[in-house]
């Protein structure tokens, strides 16, 4: 059954596109560049002419209304959905571009989704060393090592044995985030990691996530509608509305812009508290 699970199923939050032999040590932070991209469903044009970027090793947030594209955005950056044009160049490469241009690209990103996507058969070490014992990346010890360590990062020293299903939804999501941590990621994506969560939970959330970041060098780019959280641990962000960036900044910028579309989102999500 667990190699059931392993195979197959883990693909779609762990990636690696070469086949070299994994180096764990050897990580870093990746340039993304969205050009022109473009995305329909039907006749509803999803993605707008999006371009963007988002610097090597920065926190990046995607913040917006519900139903703006943001999801869609992301899965695009993690090929999760193929455009209608456009591009998305990582360290200046094409993601999409097929033929003599195409090359596999080497590193790694991994995704935690808004549900955390556990295995709920799995205990919490198990789901947390899927990966590695999936590409068998490292002996047996070293795997066990790993988690322990990536459950430190995320305060659940101890926890690896406890099953999935007796955990609380913020520990579900710390223990999604280790099972990304696990691989070392050069890219981390989180899609509304705070949906479901308390404001207390929420809070921990986020001192998690700048923490990690104190000890990786990875590019994070998060995607949430929640304006604090984004305040609180982006280094830029972008604000979608109706498919389209419509702003990029520092989250002081952002607090400070005139934009009225800006305004509008920080006043309804504020219940009228102006950022200062
Ligand atoms: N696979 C799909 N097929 C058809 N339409 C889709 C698909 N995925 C997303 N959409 C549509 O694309 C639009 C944008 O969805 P998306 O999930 O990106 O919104 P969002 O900004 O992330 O909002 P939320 O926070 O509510 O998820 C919505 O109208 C949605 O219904």
């Amino acid at each position: 059954m667990f190699e059931k699970i392993k195979h197959g199923l883990s693909a779609s939050f762990f990636h690696q596109d070469s086949h070299r032999p994994v180096n764990l040590e050897d990580t870093r932070g990746v340039g993304i560049r969205v050009e022109q991209l473009n995305k329909f469903f039907g006749p509803n044009h999803v993605l707008k002419d999006i371009d963007l970027e988002i610097y090597a090793g920065e926190t990046f947030c995607i913040i917006g209304p519900s139903g703006t594209g943001k999801s869609v955005l992301l899965k695009h950056i993690v090929k999760l959905e193929t455009p209608d044009s456009g591009e998305i160049f990582i360290d200046d490469m094409p993601i999409f571009a097929q033929g003599q241009g195409a090359v596999a690209r080497d590193y790694r990103y991994s995704m935690v989704f808004q549900s955390s996507a556990l295995f709920n058969s799995l205990t919490v070490g198990e789901n947390v060393g899927l990966w590695l014992r999936e590409k068998r990346v490292c002996k047996e010890a070293q795997v066990r090592e790993i988690i322990k360590q990536k459950l430190e990062m995320v305060g659940l020293v101890g926890k690896e044995e406890l099953r999935t299903s007796e955990l609380s939804g913020g520990m579900k999501k710390r223990v999604a985030i280790a099972r990304s941590l696990a691989m070392n990621p050069d890219l981390i994506l989180y899609d509304e990691p705070t949906a479901e969560l308390d404001p207390v939970t929420t809070d921990e959330l986020a001192n998690t996530i700048i923490k990690l970041k104190e000890s990786t060098r990875n590019t994070t780019v998060i995607v949430t509608h929640d304006l604090n959280f984004a305040l609180y641990i982006s280094d830029r962000i972008a604000m979608m509305h109706g498919g389209s960036i419509v702003e990029v900044g520092t989250p002081r910028e952002i607090k400070r812009s005139e934009n009225p579309i800006v305004r509008g989102f920080i006043y309804t999500t504020t219940k009228g508290i102006r950022g200062e």
